[in-house]
């Protein structure tokens, strides 16, 4: 298994509406998609978009949101993860556990907010920064 493009830079900000204007009116950034709560997941996520990548804002949302503690140390907010497509997400989960990698939570693939199946590697297996793993559109079995 080969990772591939880089599909998005998770940022974890206290307002997304605030972080997203930020990219607007300071880099031109326009491209944006309305905010959208994903309860699940634990977050409200904008995403902008730039040529061939896009920011993924997020923000905390309901009590036991994984970004909670990041924001504690972080208030303003900061880069939190980086997030790479691979082929076949399950064939990726099992490589990362074969290499020694620890994969969150029960290891099973979930939705994530483009709406395909998503793995995160712990940080403490990739020199300290949060990886995740997302199943490339049309990819999988
Ligand atoms: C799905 C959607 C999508 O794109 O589709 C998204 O991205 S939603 C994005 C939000 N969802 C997620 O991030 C889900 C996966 N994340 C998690 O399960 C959790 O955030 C976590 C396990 C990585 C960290 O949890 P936590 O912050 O409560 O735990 P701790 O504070 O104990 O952190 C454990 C160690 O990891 C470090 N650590 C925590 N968060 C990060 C991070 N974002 N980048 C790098 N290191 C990190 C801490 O400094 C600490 O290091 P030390 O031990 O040295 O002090
Ligand atoms: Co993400």
């Amino acid at each position: 298994m080969k990772i591939g493009r880089l599909n998005h830079v998770g940022v974890a900000t206290p307002d997304v509406e605030a972080a997203a204007k930020g990219y607007a009116d300071l880099y031109g950034a326009t491209d944006a998609t309305p905010a959208k709560a994903f309860p699940k997941l634990g977050v409200k996520v904008i995403f902008v978009s730039v040529p061939n990548m896009q920011i993924e804002l997020i923000e905390p949302l309901g009590e036991d949101s994984p970004i909670h503690k990041f924001l504690e140390k972080n208030p303003k907010g900061g880069q939190h993860h980086m997030c790479f497509e691979v082929p076949d997400i399950i064939e990726a989960r099992d490589a990362m556990r074969a290499r020694g990698a620890t994969v969150l939570g029960t290891g099973e693939p979930y939705i994530g907010a483009h709406g395909v199946p998503v793995i995160f590697v712990h940080p403490k297996d990739t020199g300290g920064v949060l990886v995740e793993l997302m199943q490339e559109p049309g990819g999988g079995h």
